[in-house]
């Protein structure tokens, strides 16, 4: 579109470690004007006009309602990953504005992670691994015992695309799979994973060697798992939570890992994140945290980047927006 004006996009920032990735920049300087959130706050009164869409990756630029008020031209904003717990979605309609996230692409490598986790925390690699590398320790194969994932039941809470991913794999270590999900799958996709339907999520607890967490975070999933369900676990069972912090009542948690309510968690989200140093989570050697890292490699990071873009210039351009998210 030489001669045209790129439509002027608002992100976070660029590079810092936590801003819009530097071997992204390239991609989307052919296709927008970015603009960081130090630019725009230096030079509000040209850009507020200016800026169309907002380009939100892990979660940066936070957009709240006096954001929205000085961006009258705001049409899309462009989130990455699956979860939109942090944004209002009500609110961002009120102002015209569209949000699309990028579910899909997200789905295979967080489902791995579920996967990593459960096997890390049930051979207990983090563990031997110190153990393995600290110089002036004797160890002992017989101190190393872990519990089997070979042919254990797996309770899925949270059956959407993920969920599924992770029954998938699952299924090829011949575990048993129980799941809890608002509405129950079709019966065809229950069978080609061999995946049995637990309406109350009570029963999946009770059974479940390795409870694996991968619902959205929501009003009715906020704090789901708290003393009263660690309570109805296995004490062998394993916790495992991809999904939000917030679907853990985190003290509780704390409380069932001190006194072996459950033998073990692994947690690739908390809240907050990072935790702070002094968090008893730290402390605890039946717990493996990573820091939030479903999603984390090179190649969908840069598929999400491109869905991202795709969803913003069909947004601006008044099409039909990929992968929109809707009320
Ligand atoms: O929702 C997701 O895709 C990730 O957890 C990052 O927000």
């Amino acid at each position: 579109m030489e001669g045209q004006e790129l439509p002027y996009v608002l992100v976070d920032c660029i590079g810092e470690r936590y801003g819009v990735y530097e071997d992204h920049v390239g991609f989307l300087k052919k296709r927008f004007h970015l603009i960081t959130m130090k630019e725009y706050l230096e030079n509000k009164t040209f850009l507020s006009k200016k800026i169309r869409a907002i380009y939100m990756w892990y979660h940066k630029p936070a957009i709240d309602e006096e954001l929205l008020q000085s961006l009258p031209n705001l049409k899309v904003v462009a989130s990455s990953g699956v979860g939109i717990d942090h944004l209002d979605l009500k609110l961002l309609s009120s102002y015209g504005v569209k949000v699309a996230n990028t579910p899909f692409i997200v789905s295979t490598d967080t489902a791995d992670l579920g996967m990593a986790l459960m096997l890390a925390s049930s051979r207990r690699l983090v563990e031997g691994h110190e153990m393995a590398v600290s110089p002036d320790t004797e160890y002992f194969p017989a101190d190393w015992l872990g519990v089997e994932v070979s042919g254990a039941t797996l309770g899925i809470v949270g059956m959407g695309t993920i969920g599924y991913k992770v029954a998938e794999r699952a299924k090829a270590f011949e575990m048993k799979i129980l799941y809890h999900n608002r509405n129950q799958r079709k019966k065809e996709e229950e069978s080609a994973i061999g995946a049995v339907y637990c309406k109350k999520i009570d029963d999946l607890l009770q059974q479940s060697d390795f409870v694996l967490l991968a619902v959205n975070l929501t009003p009715q999933t906020r704090k789901l798992i708290g003393k009263r369900e660690l309570e109805l676990m296995k004490p062998t069972a394993t916790l495992i939570n991809i999904s939000r912090g917030l679907v853990v009542d985190q003290d509780a948690l704390v409380e069932a890992l001190q006194n072996k309510v459950i033998r073990a968690a692994a947690l690739d989200v908390t809240y907050p994140e990072p935790l702070p140093r002094d968090h008893p989570f730290l402390k605890l050697k039946n717990v493996i945290i990573t820091p939030h890292i479903g999603s984390a490699t090179k190649k969908t990071r840069w598929v999400m980047m491109e869905e991202m873009a795709e969803s913003i210039e069909a947004g601006l351009a008044g099409l039909p927006i990929p992968r929109e998210v809707l009320l």
